[in-house]
């Protein structure tokens, strides 16, 4: 198979037009046609996007990996500093100590200035620095002798012009992820992924609350999802094109509206279902992107839809959160205010407790007369998977 016939097969997997692709990429319908009969090909922000959209990976996308090949990300979440020590952040870190030692005597000799060889000093212990309170008070350190620097700079020092270069360097390598990713000076953070899944009203929030507690973001993909009804037109577009005039007063898309239109009728259900999961899984792998570069060692995923998105292979761990029916057509009620009539219409429109339970590792059964009495038993499961994954 051509690498274009993989984009042709992934699209219509994903069941999308070329034009609708087109749209989403801000791009000609001719420009996909190119990529799928291998006239041309995407440059890298296009097969990026493109990943997104069929929510693959670029390896899947670029048949560099068979399908089920996706590897959830194994780790253990630690309150160490994040930072790795790879081969190459020792050479350039010793690279950076000769080109202090070398710039600092030559500004304590001719000027007279200490500030590069205090800050030689923080960044040499910050070699075997592991907690992150020590790595606070370097980067103030830094930031001190980058500003020291700066004024010495504007009272017309050379020292200060260099002592300024190489602490504002410093920060810059420590503040940008991206730039030590690059340099290799830093290895991906390891971090863990719960999947959380189950109908509505059964308790997902509340168990989310209680991971959050234990120091883990939480996405919410059905919060995503409302992000991208507000801010995306492509996605406000392929909604109307497919379900008719959607708009309040506002101009907003109408939820409740398309509930109405959906909620009865499985087929719309399911073409809904592909145009929200495309745009969602992208955002969502984006937010994960966000939350590895900022060193977070677990995120929770919660959707609805977990188990039939890629999302799902993603995840370390998945966790179904059910309760009865009724139970949950009050609490949604309550939660709401919707009508009994609506609430139920949702309820009625999901998947059963099975296909979550089946779907799912472990499973939290929320009968509990108490929220607070769940939160507990949310939180007593959660770690006892953490220290799982830690052995
Ligand atoms: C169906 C819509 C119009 C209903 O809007 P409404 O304001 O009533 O609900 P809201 O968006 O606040 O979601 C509340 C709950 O409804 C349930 N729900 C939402 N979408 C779906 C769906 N496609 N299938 C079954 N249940 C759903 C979920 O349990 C969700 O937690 C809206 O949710 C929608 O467009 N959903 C499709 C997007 C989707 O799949 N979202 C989940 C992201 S993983
Ligand atoms: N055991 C419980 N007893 C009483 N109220 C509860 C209990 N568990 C959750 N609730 C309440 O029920 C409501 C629904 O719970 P929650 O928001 O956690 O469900 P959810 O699974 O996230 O639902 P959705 O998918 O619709 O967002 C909330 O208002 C929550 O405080």
């Amino acid at each position: 198979m051509t690498f274009g016939e993989n984009l042709q097969r992934l699209r219509k997997e994903k069941g999308l037009s070329q034009e609708d692709v087109a749209q989403a990429l801000f791009v000609s319908r001719q420009t996909i046609s190119k990529w799928e009969t291998d006239k041309a090909e995407p440059g890298v922000d296009n097969l990026k996007a493109l990943a997104g959209l069929y929510g693959v990976s670029l390896d899947r996308l670029m048949m560099w990996e068979k399908p089920q090949a996706v590897q959830p990300v194994r780790s253990a979440p630690s309150q160490r500093c994040v930072r790795e020590r790879s081969p190459a952040y020792l050479f350039w870190t010793a690279l950076l100590v000769a080109m202090t030692v070398a710039v600092g005597i030559f500004t304590m000799e001719n000027y007279g200035s200490v500030s590069i060889p205090i800050s030689l000093i923080a960044m040499v212990v910050g070699l075997w620095v592991r907690y992150p309170a020590m790595w606070i008070v370097l980067q103030c350190v830094f930031a001190v002798c980058a500003v020291l620097g700066g004024v010495n700079l504007l009272l017309g020092s050379f020292a200060g012009a260099l002592n300024l270069l190489i602490n504002g360097g410093y920060i810059l390598v420590l503040y940008t992820p991206s730039i030590r990713r690059r340099f290799r000076v830093i290895k991906d953070t390891p971090m863990t992924i719960l999947g959380i899944t189950g109908p509505t009203g059964a308790g997902k929030t509340t168990a989310l609350r209680e991971i959050e507690k234990l120091g883990g973001a939480v996405i919410d993909c059905d919060a995503v999802y409302h992000d991208l009804l507000e801010s995306d037109i492509t996605l406000q577009g392929m909604l109307e094109s497919a379900f008719g005039p959607l708009r309040d007063e506002s101009g907003a898309i109408d939820r409740k509206k398309l509930g109405t239109i959906v909620f009865g009728d499985p087929e719309k259900l399911e073409k809904l279902n592909t145009i929200a999961q495309t745009a969602t899984v992208k955002r969502t792998q984006e937010l994960l992107e966000e939350y590895r570069a900022k060193g977070k060692n677990l995120v929770a995923i919660d959707a609805i839809a977990l188990l039939e998105s890629p999302l799902a292979q993603l995840c370390d761990a998945t966790i179904a959160v059910i309760a009865p029916p009724e139970v949950r057509v009050q609490r949604i009620m309550a939660r709401e205010g919707i009508s009994e009539e609506y609430a139920w219409s949702r309820v009625k429109a999901q998947k059963s407790e099975d296909y979550f339970t089946q779907g799912c590792g472990y499973t939290l059964y929320n009968d509990c007369a108490q929220a607070e009495e769940f939160a507990r038993q949310a939180r007593t499961l959660v770690e006892s998977i953490l220290q799982e994954h830690i052995q």
